[in-house]
């Protein structure tokens, strides 16, 4: 066969505009998706360099809410081996497994998911590794992480959901998820075995269901070098958008900006390490930890959590109220204006659970309501940003776990923020790389989420933003790892000393060298003649 030739007049940097048009032809999300991960495959400077110049427009594809199209039929979309999967039945030789990772020296942070819980979307089983990929493709066009250091990985336990089960292309081990005693015992070899072949990385956890989520971070956060982005990085990234959020209603409402009571609609693993973070934000404001956990109230399926309720999950107690011993309250409305809140936030995965009469009733209290519906993707969201703003008449204070368009009414444009985990990690692993920190603190948590906060410009201030621009997230991320490391260096948990030595301004300009970029287009994929 004759070797491939390019067209004489072929130009690598016409091959940009070429991609971008073939995406921006399909139809659907998900052939997007399939498009660019194909590119991805062919040519991962170039995809990461339109990544890199189109992030509003590419964001949503990779990651939510078009992620979890492609999770949920993985199984039939699959082209090519693109992460790690650690099987069940690879217990007693996962070591081995990891180390047939390409590169394994270079492996500097991993995000590993088990499937359980994608984004709302459920058990997904060996479905769940785009996830993964996706958080990967943040951390390396949101923070500049080198893509040879990062490890995406799937754990292939199993799965609960019978629809795949019984699909003969499903990709994944075929059984039911292991109980306690197994589950721990892998996780236990997993983790184990992570730290011998990468020592140096920084592990992930993501979208595990809500029991293994906090009981696996308990199990290893002192342990190993780790971090939950559903329980520490939501919350993280939601403390910084609720202390922006705070200012705007307090200019409202003439009360200061502490004077806040918030309700979670859905107490899994993303409302409690929310409601656990929020918990900063009154201390930090000079309040008891007890009176600021008098602020916060939860509701489940079942109604309004209060400390009578039998049966009641270790994770839901510490906000289950005392001060309410009246029959079980079910209806939003009715626990609204039971609590009277200044402040709903919705991690529960019901579409549209925030009717109209919801925001009436929060306008009624309010003369500017925070609304945050957070679950992930847009189909299972609490609240439409046009109907926030159309049954608020624009009053609303509002951000979305996943993106949505402004909105004009009465003549007047409103931009929503989006408050997603993006934001947050990838500046908390950036800032763990370079300081190679043992552990991540809580208190590195907490200083990431107001780096955030304060990092909004004068013009996003002025136009009442609650998050900066995703454009700017590389700025973001930098300032974001900055005030990681120096809360570590703090704790005396890093160890980089060199880092130790330099003033502030060396030190962020440190951040920003070491963020990688797609090198220069030029041919790289083919043989030029
Ligand atoms: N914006 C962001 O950055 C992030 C968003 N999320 C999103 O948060 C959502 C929840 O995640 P996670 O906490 O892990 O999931 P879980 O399934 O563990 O939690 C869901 C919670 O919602 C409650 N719930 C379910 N149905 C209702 C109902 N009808 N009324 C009231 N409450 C209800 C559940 O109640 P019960 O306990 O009784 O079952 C549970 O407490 C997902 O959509 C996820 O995508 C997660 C992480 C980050
Ligand atoms: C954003 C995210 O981590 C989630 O929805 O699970
Ligand atoms: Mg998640």
């Amino acid at each position: 066969m004759s070797p491939t030739r390019f067209p004489p007049h072929f130009a690598k940097t016409d091959h940009r505009q070429r991609s971008l048009n073939q995406m921006r032809s399909k139809q659907l999300g998900l052939e997007k998706y399939i498009y660019l991960n194909g590119l991805k495959g062919r040519d991962s400077d170039l995809f990461y360099d339109i990544l890199l110049e189109n992030m509003q427009e590419m964001i949503p594809i990779l990651y939510t809410p078009t992620v979890g199209d492609a999770c949920v039929n993985y199984s039939h979309i699959w082209r090519r081996p693109e992460g790690l999967y650690v099987s069940i039945e690879d217990k007693g030789r996962i070591r081995d497994v990891l180390a047939s990772w390409p590169n394994f020296n270079d492996g500097r942070i991993a995000v590993v998911t088990d499937g359980s819980r994608i984004l709302g979307l459920g058990d997904l089983g060996a479905n769940g590794l785009p996830i993964s990929l996706g958080k990967l493709d943040l951390y390396i066009a949101g923070a500049g992480i080198k893509p040879s250091s990062t490890v995406p990985i799937c754990l292939d336990l199993g799965t609960n959901t019978q629809r795949y089960l019984d699909d003969p292309l499903y990709i994944g081990v075929r059984r039911p998820r292991p109980l306690g005693p197994e589950m721990d015992e892998f996780m236990d070899e997993f983790m184990e075995a992570m730290k011998e072949v990468f020592p140096t990385l920084l592990v992930q956890f993501e979208d595990f269901s809500t029991d293994n989520a906090f009981k696996y971070l308990e199990r290893y956060r002192h342990q190993y070098r780790v971090f939950n982005d559903d329980i520490q990085g939501t919350g993280s990234v939601i403390l910084s958008g609720f202390t922006n959020a705070a200012r705007l209603s307090s200019a409202a409402s003439g009360l200061p900006p502490s004077d806040q009571k918030i309700l979670f609609f859905g107490a899994g693993s993303a409302g409690i390490g929310v409601a656990k973070q929020l918990l900063s934000f009154f201390t930090l404001s000079g309040m008891s930890p007890e009176e600021a956990r008098s602020r916060i109230y939860t509701v489940d399926s079942k109604g309004l959590i209060t400390a009578n309720r039998k049966g009641l999950q270790e994770h839901k107690k510490f906000f289950a109220r005392t001060d309410y011993d009246g029959p079980a309250l079910t209806d939003l409305v009715d626990i609204i204006n039971h609590v009277k809140p200044t402040a709903l936030l919705g991690l529960s995965t019901i579409r549209n659970a925030f009717t109209e009469k919801v925001v009436k009733a929060m306008c009624a209290l309010n003369p500017r309501p925070i609304m945050f519906p957070l679950s992930n993707p847009v189909a299972l969201c609490e609240l439409d940003y046009k109907d926030a703003i159309e049954w608020s008449s624009g009053q609303v204070i509002f951000a979305s776990g996943s993106p949505y368009k402004p909105v004009s009414h009465d003549g007047v444009v409103y931009e929503p923020g989006q408050g997603n985990n993006m934001y947050i990690f990838p500046g908390i692993g950036l800032g763990s790389i370079l300081s190679r920190t043992r552990h991540v603190s809580d208190a590195m948590v907490e200083q990431a989420a107001i780096a955030l906060a304060n990092s909004l410009t004068e013009e996003e201030n002025a136009a009442e933003l609650v998050y900066p621009r995703l454009a700017r997230i590389r700025d973001i991320s930098a300032q974001v790892a900055f005030a990681v490391i120096r809360q570590a260096q703090k704790e005396k948990l890093d160890d980089n000393a060199y880092l130790r030595t330099l003033p502030d301004s060396d030190l962020l300009g440190l951040i920003h060298d070491k963020m990688w970029q797609p090198p220069a287009l030029q041919l790289r994929s083919f043989t030029r003649l």
